[in-house]
Order: structure tokens, then C-alpha cells, then sequence
């Protein structure tokens, strides 16, 4: 069986949808699992975000996700991480995460295995491009082998409208105020993502 973990955070959904659209690709690939898990809220984010309806709501629709261990990384043979944009950068909570887990850093616990980056932001310019590939500088300290998604599988790039998806990774455009949701376009792009991660994450194990 070829893991594949699908770490996110989501404070408002979007991501958690997209995460959602990952995992369906992964399990297209025969014998091949998908394991959601999300990224523990910080503190500081808890207290200024509680009192956001809108919050509070996307938060509970995610009850039933357990929580990233450091565990789940090593559980993985290929890793496809669910970042929106803060500031044009990965979340705190994300760096946190990635953070902690300085030990598989030095140990090289994840190193060879391939991973990938699907985004959220607000609005088409507030930075998918610039958060995945920032994210991708902590991946490959890791030594894991970057995926993305080229725009032979993914026509849907190649196009004006105001949507997510580059040959970086997989994204959707949440809009200023958060009431767009993932489009088809969007949601098939994420689906091709997590398949192609779990094609090479095979390939690369039954070489071993
Ligand atoms: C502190 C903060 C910083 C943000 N920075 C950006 C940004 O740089 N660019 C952008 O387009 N959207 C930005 N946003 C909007 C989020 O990216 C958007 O809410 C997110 O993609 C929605 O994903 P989610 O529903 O999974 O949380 C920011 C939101 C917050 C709360």
C-alpha cells in the first residue's frame, strides 16, 4: 500500500475542501491510501479567531480530522501539505508544525520521499505562487522530492480567468471576503496533484 499523508490547516474551509479533492486524487491510484490530518490551531490564532462565526463553523465541519503528529511523517511515503497564504507565506501554524520537527531533519527521516503544496489565498494576486514556493525551500531542507503540477495534465492553467492553479501546485482563490468555494476547474486540478504524488511516491517505493 502507498501512504500518502495530506497535512492542512484551514482556518476557514477552503484548504480543507482542496484537502478533500487530494485525497479522492491519491485513492484514484491503485493501492494507494490518503490520510487527512490537520495542523494544531496556536494559541494566539485560537483567541483572536474564536469570535469569528465564520471560524468557528469551518472549524467544526473539521471535528472529525485527527491532529499531525510528528509519527504521521514517518507513517508517509510521499507528504502533500495544504498551505494558504499569510502575508504571501506559509501559516504560523504550518511553521510551527514543520518546526517541531526538526529531529526528522536531522535523522533525514523523510528524505527521498516526494511531496507536494496546495494553496488558498483571498485574492488572485495576494501570493499562491510566492507561498508554495517559499514552502518548498522548507521541504527540500527536508530532502524530500518536490512534485508539481505541469500544465500537460492541467490545460486548465492556460487561461485568463480568475482561478487558482500553476505549475507549483494546486490552489483556489478564496476571494477578500471568503465566499467563493473551490471551482470544478480548481478541484480537478488538486485531484490530478495527489494523483501524481501517489504515482511517483509507488514508483519510487518499489524501487526499494
Ligand atoms: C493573517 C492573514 C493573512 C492573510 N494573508 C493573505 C495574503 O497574503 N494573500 C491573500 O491573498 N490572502 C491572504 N489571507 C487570506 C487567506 O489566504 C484566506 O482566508 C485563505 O486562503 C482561506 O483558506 P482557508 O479557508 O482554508 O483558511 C490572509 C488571511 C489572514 C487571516
Amino acid at each position: 500500500m502507498t501512504k500518502i499523508l495530506i497535512p492542512y490547516y484551514s482556518a476557514y474551509g477552503h484548504i480543507y475542501t482542496m484537502a478533500q479533492a487530494v485525497a479522492k486524487g491519491v485513492e484514484k491510484v491503485e493501492g494507494s491510501t490518503a490520510k487527512l490530518v490537520k495542523i494544531p490551531e496556536i494559541e494566539v490564532a485560537k483567541q483572536a479567531l474564536s469570535t469569528q462565526e465564520y471560524y468557528v463553523k469551518a472549524q467544526a465541519v473539521q471535528n472529525d480530522v485527527p491532529e499531525a503528529t510528528l509519527d504521521d511523517l514517518d507513517w508517509a511515503d510521499g507528504i502533500i501539505w495544504g498551505v494558504s497564504s499569510r502575508y504571501g507565506l506559509m501559516p504560523a501554524q504550518m511553521k510551527q508544525f514543520l518546526d517541531s520537527a526538526g529531529g526528522k531533519w536531522m535523522t533525514g527521516a523523510l528524505e527521498g520521499k516526494p511531496t507536494a503544496v496546495f494553496n488558498s489565498t483571498g485574492s488572485i494576486h495576494g501570493g499562491q505562487e510566492s507561498a508554495i514556493l517559499t514552502t518548498a525551500i522548507s521541504l527540500l531542507h527536508f530532502g524530500m522530492i518536490f512534485v508539481g503540477l505541469p500544465y500537460g495534465e492541467n490545460q486548465e492553467q492556460l487561461t485568463a480567468d480568475g482561478i487558482g492553479g500553476s505549475p507549483y501546485g494546486a490552489s483556489t482563490v478564496a476571494g477578500p471576503d471568503g465566499s467563493l468555494i473551490p471551482n470544478e476547474r480548481e478541484l480537478l486540478m488538486a485531484e490530478r496533484l495527489g494523483s501524481r504524488v501517489a504515482r511517483i511516491a509507488k514508483a519510487l517505493k518499489s524501487e526499494k
